[in-house]
């Protein structure tokens, strides 16, 4: 019999071969993008995802893998190889970000969920000089004045709503939404000092973390909640004060920063805990058509009845998708609303440019914040039809 050691190098080596086989299988989708841009065809082909699937599913079967396993392998290949490729076409229609170099400002220190965002957003650059803001305001300021490419932004959580400061900064700047992402959530307790629940009396927290575990706080009523700037701005402090009796809200990987442990996770309110954040940037950038895009818009409909559901049946005859509504008092005029709206359509499709030919005599004022690539790579399912 193999000793441990002889079956775990055998292991080592076959991981090694995973690897070199998913970097080459990478590699062939970018030719893939290659030969689709050429002839202009869409990147996703679910017929194709299809036939693969099932035919993975049936090899799987024989070698003794569950349907189940192979599809969740096979989601995540096709959902990188889709990112890929979109990733490749966008950076050829838009040099600026096709260097190898960039900057993001966002807030909190190192740790923050929007410092982890940022991370993941830009990770297909080799460099990334981060700045880290104490607010909102000197994200959107850090974009505006040229010191950093990207902004990060959370805009909305599945658990405590939209984000309404980002929303209102929003209304004011002149910057363009470039990207969006989605990043999953997930609040623990941290400590310094090996301790208990039972022992914590003060709580650090930004506000978002601490209302989106409103329904496990209200269980612990003696803690006293103190609101930080940041998240990890939580975590320095519990790091600093080294006491058994204080606690941060934040995930564990940031915690790590700050030599922190978990004693007690999955707080949320909603066990699917995730936040939408927007990348913004000085200019617009072009969406290629082979690319799903997301186009935002805010606007102020004129003040009478039915004024807002004339503006959706313009959509609605274009046949453009609305992903999200959200309305927002305007600064400086009480009672008076802005809608944002997020359209799963790219802003120079025909569709869009008519239905604002017909949105602007019908708004008092429509601006444009941004048409993106949509993160969305919904997992292609089998018809039951096919399923082996
Ligand atoms: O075969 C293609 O057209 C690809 O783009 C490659 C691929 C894959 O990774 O297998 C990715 C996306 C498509 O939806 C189908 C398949």
């Amino acid at each position: 019999m193999a000793t441990l050691d002889e079956i775990r190098n055998e292991i080592t080596q076959l991981d090694a071969d995973l690897l070199a086989l998913l970097a080459r299988r990478r590699e062939l989708s970018l030719e893939v993008a290659r030969s689709k841009r050429a002839d202009q065809r869409p990147i996703r082909d679910t017929h194709r995802e299809q036939d693969l699937l099932v035919r993975l599913i049936q090899q799987g079967r024989a070698l003794g893998l569950s349907a189940q396993y192979v599809t969740q392998l096979y989601h995540l290949v096709i959902e990188d190889s889709v990112l890929t490729q979109q990733d490749y076409l966008q950076r050829l229609a838009n040099p600026m970000q096709a260097a190898d170099e960039t900057s993001v400002a966002y807030l909190g220190p190192l740790g923050s969920y929007s410092s982890l965002a940022a991370r993941k957003y830009l990770g297909r650059y080799a460099q990334v000089s981060e700045h880290s803001c104490s607010n909102f305001a000197q994200v959107i300021e850090a974009v505006e004045s040229g010191r950093c490419q990207f902004g990060v932004l959370p805009i909305e959580n599945t658990s405590s709503g939209s984000i309404n400061e980002v929303y209102d900064l929003m209304q004011q700047t002149s910057l363009s939404i470039v990207g969006e992402l989605t990043y999953p959530i997930e609040h623990c307790l941290l400590v310094a000092v090996p301790t208990e629940l039972a022992a914590i009396d003060t709580l650090y927290g930004h506000p978002q973390p601490l209302q989106q575990c409103s329904r496990y706080l209200a269980q612990h009523p003696d803690i006293h909640h103190v609101f930080c700037d940041s998240s990890s701005a939580a975590m320095a402090k519990v790091q600093a004060l080294a006491s058994p009796n204080v606690a941060a809200i934040g995930s564990a990987d940031g915690g790590k920063l700050f030599g922190l442990t978990s004693i007690a996770s999955g707080l949320a309110n909603q066990q699917e805990n995730m936040t939408r954040f927007i990348v913004v940037a000085r200019e617009p950038i072009e969406v290629v058509p082979q690319v799903p895009a997301k186009t935002t818009l805010i606007m102020s409909t004129n003040q009478y009845a039915g004024a807002l559901v004339e503006v959706l049946l313009v959509l609605r005859n274009h046949q453009i998708n609305m992903t999200k509504l959200e309305s927002r008092p305007i600064q400086g005029n009480p009672w008076e609303e802005m809608f944002y709206m997020d359209v799963a359509v790219n802003l120079h499709s025909e569709a869009m440019q008519r239905a604002l030919q017909e949105l602007y005599p019908l708004t008092r004022s429509l601006k444009v914040l941004g048409c993106y690539p949509s993160e969305d790579v919904a997992p292609t399912e089998i018809a039951p039809a096919l399923l082996p």
